[in-house]
């Protein structure tokens, strides 16, 4: 594959601010003159919004066995990078996703217990090699964010899907994965802490994509 544009994720535990701010970043992106594919994981693709609604269902009359949610999380990758991911960065175009394989890592590996070697064995396969060029880790202590997170279900009147139904200790696990995951890769994925007012953390967003901006010329 010859790509030419750049690929930007956006990750974090649940309410951390992740869908506010990535139509932030699509727009700053977009201002400059870039064309901007949004999208989300899992998801972005029809067939694949599917499989997000089967991992996402809260009913419980058949418990979601772990290595199938794994395996689903990695079907839905697979249709999203052929459909949209691929042929976007082929094009030029600058890929801005909700989510992607770290969220793997910290929700599957941390939260599930999977091994991280075979998450690994799975990216391989997937992706073929392809990462993200930054990944934009929105961090907040899990309290704050819940509290966030219920404010927003009060105001949908949504009800919590599968994962935001979990304990916790899940969720202290899902963070502490992340960060573990940010320390292995310190050029790639920036860390910002979310537990602020909204402009602060976009002003701190703006300040890393610039960077890249003008890095990557
Ligand atoms: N910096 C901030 N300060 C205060 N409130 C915020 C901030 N960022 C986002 N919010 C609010 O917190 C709530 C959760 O934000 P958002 O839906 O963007 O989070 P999310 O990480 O995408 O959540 P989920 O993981 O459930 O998809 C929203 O009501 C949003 O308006
Ligand atoms: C990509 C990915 C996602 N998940 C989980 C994490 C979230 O709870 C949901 C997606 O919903 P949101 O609106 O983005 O919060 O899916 C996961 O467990 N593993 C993954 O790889």
């Amino acid at each position: 594959m010859s790509r030419r544009g750049r690929f930007i994720t956006l990750e974090g535990g649940e309410g951390v601010g992740k869908s506010t701010n990535l139509a932030w970043v699509a727009d700053h992106l977009s201002a400059r003159g870039l064309e901007v594919v949004r999208t989300r994981e899992p998801g972005g693709t029809p067939r694949a919004e599917a499989i997000r609604s089967l991992l996402l269902d809260p009913a419980d009359e058949e418990p979601l066995d772990v290595d199938a949610e794994l395996l689903l999380v990695f079907a839905a990758r697979a249709q999203h990078l052929a459909r949209v991911v691929r042929p976007a960065l082929e094009r030029g175009a600058w890929v801005v996703c909700d989510r992607f394989t770290d969220a793997t890592f910290a929700y599957q590996g941390g939260g599930r217990g999977i091994a991280a070697a075979r998450i690994a064995e799975l990216e391989a396969f997937v992706q073929q090699g392809l990462q993200p060029d930054l990944t934009l880790l929105l961090d907040m202590p899990m309290a704050a964010a819940q509290r966030r997170l219920e404010g927003r279900l009060d105001r949908d009147g949504g009800a919590r899907d599968r994962f935001e139904r979990e304990r916790g200790a899940f969720f202290e696990a899902v963070r502490r994965a992340y960060l573990a995951r940010a320390a292995e890769a310190p050029r790639r994925i920036a860390v910002v802490d979310a537990d602020r007012p909204l402009a602060q953390v976009q002003a701190e967003l703006a300040r890393r994509l610039d960077a890249c901006l003008e890095r990557w010329g």
